[in-house]
């Protein structure tokens, strides 16, 4: 009891984040380099080079997995069919998520290491998103699929990388939030207007989808996916995780229903891909509904067993790099010499900020414009 109370503090402490954040820097961008020398492989092996980019990426993202899983104890519960149980992990699909959280990206990585396609998962993303270091930079070598949010521009390079996985060499999930953008009440308000415009009926729980990037993926995953995981995620207790209450190992529970839906049941068209879209968008207000009265969602309850790959990856990257760290600092710090104490601290202080600012990526309250257009032309 004493020993889990101490824990628990020492899981709030700025030393254990700094070795943390210094762990996941350090090796990401280790990992970052190590791609990079796989650029030569990719003309004479593609596909090889394809594999050996899975296993380092993996390394990374498997990090921020096994800070839910084991530094938080964050629980993962699945609601879905015992037939689509057997599937998941097996084939290739297209995952429509909820864009709610701040933590759901971390969350979706989870259930992708449950099922062990975490190295290979794949999103459609903002382009912002391909600079940020170490994630970023790792996607570009992962085949990620970027969108400028401007269908003009995109649709080109979003067909073309598409297509390009087409041969991909693991089973892959490809990421879609439809709605965009995460969800904020103003957003909310605006889309609800596009929705009225359009005479779709509201919806209380997410925003009006985006129809053109699932229409695309459809199209053009077509015989490359099988089926569509319609997922549902909301956290128990009204609990709003963010990724500082994960670092500081606050314990969240996550509950996802997932509906696996064949590929071939979604219509060709576009305008009908979009009606689907939007009425998918309905149903899975009404499974919040539902949630938000009962506390789960439909459907029998699965935990997929957790995996070890995570956590071992994570103590191997921590007893690489903080030896080698403590000693560092204890030779500046022997020295005497205070512009090596002083070069040290700024280069503590740089490395937070910047850690800092990575955080900042995954807030809602700093979220991007996007999705607060109309109002924008309303007002002008
Ligand atoms: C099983 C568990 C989970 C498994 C997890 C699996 C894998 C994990 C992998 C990775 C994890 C990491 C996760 C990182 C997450 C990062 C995600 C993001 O970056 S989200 C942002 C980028 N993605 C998207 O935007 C995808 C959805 N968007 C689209 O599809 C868009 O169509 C687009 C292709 C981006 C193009 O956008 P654009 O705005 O240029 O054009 P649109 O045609 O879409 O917009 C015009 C259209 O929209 C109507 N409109 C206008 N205002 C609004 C509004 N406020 N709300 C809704 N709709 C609006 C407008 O009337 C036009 O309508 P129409 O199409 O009828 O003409
Ligand atoms: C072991 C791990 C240590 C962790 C230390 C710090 C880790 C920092 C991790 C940074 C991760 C950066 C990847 C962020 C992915 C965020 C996904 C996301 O949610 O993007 C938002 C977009 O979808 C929509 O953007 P908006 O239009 O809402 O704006």
């Amino acid at each position: 009891m004493i020993r889990m109370g101490i824990l628990q503090v020492l899981k709030t402490q700025l030393l254990c984040h700094l070795i943390i954040c210094y762990v996941f820097l350090v090796s990401g961008l280790i990992i970052n380099l190590l791609q990079l020398c796989t650029l030569p492989l990719w003309p004479i092996n593609k596909q090889l080079a394809r594999k050996i980019n899975c296993r380092l990426g993996y390394s990374i993202s498997s990090q921020l997995v096994a800070l839910l899983e084991w530094w938080s104890g964050t629980e993962c519960t699945l609601f879905t069919a015992p037939e689509s149980y057997k599937l998941y992990g097996k084939e290739n699909a297209i995952v429509v998520l909820n864009h709610n959280f701040e933590i759901d990206f971390m969350t979706g990585w989870t259930f992708c290491e449950r099922f062990g396609v975490l190295g290979s998962s794949k999103v459609l993303a903002k382009k912002e998103l391909s600079y940020v270091p170490v994630i970023g930079w790792m996607w570009y070598f992962l085949e990620i699929v970027f969108c400028k949010r401007k269908w003009e521009e995109d649709r080109k390079t979003v067909v073309q990388s598409l297509r390009n996985l087409r041969d991909y060499p693991e089973n892959f999930w490809f990421l879609l939030h439809c709605e965009g953008t995460r969800f904020t009440e103003k957003k909310h308000k605006i889309s609800m207007e596009v929705a009225e415009k359009k005479g779709l009926p509201k919806l209380k729980y997410h925003l009006l989808p985006r129809t053109k990037g699932f229409c695309v993926t459809v199209q053009n995953l077509r015989g490359t996916a099988t089926a569509v995981y319609d997922s549902t995620l909301n956290f128990r207790n009204n609990e709003i995780p963010t990724l500082l209450g994960v670092l500081n190992g606050k314990k969240y529970h996550a509950d996802l229903y997932v509906r696996r839906i064949p590929l071939d049941k979604i219509p060709e068209d576009e305008s009908e891909c979009a009606a689907w879209l939007y009425k998918l968008y309905q149903e899975k207000d009404e499974f919040q509904e539902h949630y938000r009265q009962t506390g789960r969602f439909p459907g029998p309850v699965t935990s997929p067993p957790l995996r070890p790959w995570a956590l071992l990856n994570w103590l191997f990257w921590v007893c690489l790099l903080v030896y080698p760290l403590c000693m560092l600092l204890l030779q500046l710090l022997l020295s005497g010499s205070t512009f090596t104490v002083i070069c040290t601290s700024a280069f503590c202080l740089a490395v937070s900020v910047g850690i800092r600012w990575m955080i900042g990526q995954t807030e809602i309250d700093k979220s991007s414009n996007y999705g607060n257009k109309e109002m924008q032309m309303n007002n002008n």
